[in-house]
């Protein structure tokens, strides 16, 4: 059994931070929190508003004073002091009631498969800010391919998609790591982004959020072809007015990152050898994280790569139901390496930890929490 197993199976605390959402499963307790990754805080006085689906309708809707903020973007944490604050609020009581039961409190928490030492450190620091004294990184393909119940530790290729808010990963793995990957600015935020830079630039109009979901159904391959009507505000006079958009512009207007998404599964199969592509032809890919759900995305991949693709179960729940499969030990055979799917960051005594490379476990006692 490989140590890095051991060590997420003491931990006690899993937590999925998204761009889009915060998910926080407690051993023994399951899943406690599972909210948008938001805060919205007072300018003046720096005072917490508040968090999560609270703050996230607050989102465009706000006075000069309060600003809402989104502390993970791509799976990294952008703004450490807020996540942080975010994680205190949302989950802190129940920490703190962990953290006096043990002497010591471990947490497992995702990164990206390509995050770099700052994304592992911010990861990390976000962590002990909220009284974990060791903290296991794991990278998300590994966490989503577990917690949709693929055999990631067995000597076969899986292929995972990890579909999150602004990107995808794309990953192959066997034996318990990564073979090979990729990234791709595709998620919901970005098709979010092309429908609204679309509208905008075609009919000058500004769309609020909630005008944006039923015009994803244009990516399915049955769209009617029948116009949507949308309300927005006019760039120019300020006025709301409604206007016709065709599904079919809609669609023009999300093939970049979509084209950009295959481009990426060809890339990453590339570098894979060629048995573990005679496995993934025979059982395709299984797509994971919220933007799984999209309207059409399962069959324009079908289309576009001619393998079979897969939706897992709650897709959006995969990475954390996999962190918590780690946790309660249901991961066997222990294949995954210390360098390969997992890697341990231990609380620093001083900064000459910070200089250390995120790849190296650093030994030493965690600073008394706040
Ligand atoms: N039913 C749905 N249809 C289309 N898109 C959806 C649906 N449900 C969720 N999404 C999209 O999924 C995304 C959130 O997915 P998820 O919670 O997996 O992301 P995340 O883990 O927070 O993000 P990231 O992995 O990028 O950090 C959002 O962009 C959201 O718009």
């Amino acid at each position: 059994m490989s140590s890095s197993l051991e060590d997420l199976r003491r931990c006690s605390v899993a937590v999925d931070l998204g761009a889009a959402r915060t998910r926080v499963y407690v051993k023994g307790a399951g899943l406690l929190v599972d909210q948008p990754s938001v805060v919205a805080v007072n300018t003046f006085s720096g005072a917490l508003i508040a968090v999560g689906d609270a703050a996230e309708r607050m989102d465009g809707r706000t006075p000069h004073h309060i600003r809402v903020v989104r502390p993970v973007s791509g799976g990294t944490v952008i703004d450490i002091d807020m996540a942080q604050r975010m994680l205190r609020a949302l989950v802190g009581e129940k920490l703190r009631g962990i953290a006096r039961r043990r002497a010591l409190l471990r947490a497992a928490v995702t990164v990206p498969h390509d995050a770099g030492p700052l994304a592992r450190r911010a990861a990390y620091e976000t962590l002990t800010g909220v009284g974990a004294r060791r903290v296991e990184l794991v990278d998300a393909p590994t966490a989503a391919g577990l917690g949709c119940g693929l055999p990631v530790e067995q000597p076969e290729a899986t292929m995972i998609l990890v579909c999150g808010a602004a990107t995808t990963q794309v990953a192959v793995l066997s034996l318990g790591s990564i073979v090979a990957a990729g990234t791709v600015s595709l998620g919901g935020d970005t098709i979010h982004h092309a429908v609204v830079q679309y509208v905008r630039n075609r009919h000058e109009l500004l769309l609020p959020s909630q005008a944006i979901r039923p015009l994803h159904l244009a990516l399915t391959g049955d769209a009617s072809g029948e116009a949507a009507e949308v309300l927005g505000r006019d760039v120019v006079t300020g006025l709301a007015r409604t206007v016709l958009i065709d599904p079919a512009d809609v669609r023009g207007a999300i093939q970049t990152p979509l084209t950009g998404l295959s481009d990426t599964l060809r890339a990453v199969l590339h570098r894979c050898p060629p048995d573990l592509v005679a496995d993934l032809a025979e059982r395709g890919m299984v797509l994971t994280g919220g933007s799984a759900l999209m309207p059409g995305l399962a069959e324009r991949l079908r289309d576009g790569t001619g393998m079979a693709v897969h939706v897992a179960d709650q897709p959006e729940l995969c990475p954390v139901r996999g962190l918590a499969a780690m946790l309660e030990g249901r991961v066997g055979p222990a294949r995954l390496d210390a360098k390969g799917a997992a890697e341990t960051e231990e609380a620093p005594e001083a900064d000459d930890a910070v200089a250390a490379g995120a790849d190296d476990a650093v030994a030493a006692e965690a600073p008394q929490s706040a």
